[in-house]
């Protein structure tokens, strides 16, 4: 199973339809709560065609009527799943009652499952001019801000106690202080 946020590819199939068979209408991408269970997706879908196929076995794309024919050596590859995880259901497709024997060899590559609040890589180093990490040391060991009106907030805050303020007490004042 691949780490989280890693590529592998699942081991190759071949699968060989004879006259009538087919495969319904499905999305290879797992639906989410499988996807969080089985802790991948599948993100892309690659089928090589290994035979020419004349009638029949085609495969078709159900919401963007799309068929493609099996030739030979030919390769269809599509993206099952965004990057976040989620099917496209967009991919919906079919592969059409076949009435020549037909052979097709389907590869996928799965991604780990990036879990909810799993912490992100660092940002390469031409972006890491001002993390936490250099900020001055009494600042780095306090708290940081999550967000920016909670940044904007703990910002009046110090400024009110080096002016020894109260910040609430200030900004009831200027709101009854309007027009004044
Ligand atoms: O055989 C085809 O044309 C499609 C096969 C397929 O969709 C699958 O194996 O998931
Ligand atoms: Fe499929």
């Amino acid at each position: 199973m691949p780490a989280s946020r890693q590529y592998c590819y699942e081991s190759p199939q071949v699968a060989c339809y004879q006259s009538n068979q087919h495969f319904l209408s499905h999305e290879d991408a797992f639906p989410m709560p499988l996807a969080r269970a089985n802790q991948f997706n599948r993100h892309a879908t690659v089928l090589i065609y290994l035979n020419s196929v004349d009638q029949g076995g085609s495969t078709c794309f159900d919401h963007l009527g799309v068929c493609v024919q099996p030739r030979q050596g030919r390769a269809l590859l599509f993206f099952p799943a965004f990057a976040d995880g989620r099917p496209d259901p967009r991919t919906l497709h079919t592969a059409v009652d076949a009435k020549d024997t037909k052979w097709v060899m389907q590869q996928w590559v799965a991604r780990g499952y990036q879990l909810p609040g799993t912490v992100q890589p660092p940002p390469p180093p031409s972006l890491q001019a001002s993390t936490s990490n250099s900020l001055p040391a009494q600042l780095a060991s306090q708290p940081q801000p999550r967000s920016q009106s909670e940044g904007a907030s703990v910002a009046r805050k110090d400024l009110a106690a080096r002016k020894g303020k109260d910040v609430k007490g200030k900004a009831a004042k200027v709101k009854r202080g309007f027009g004044k």
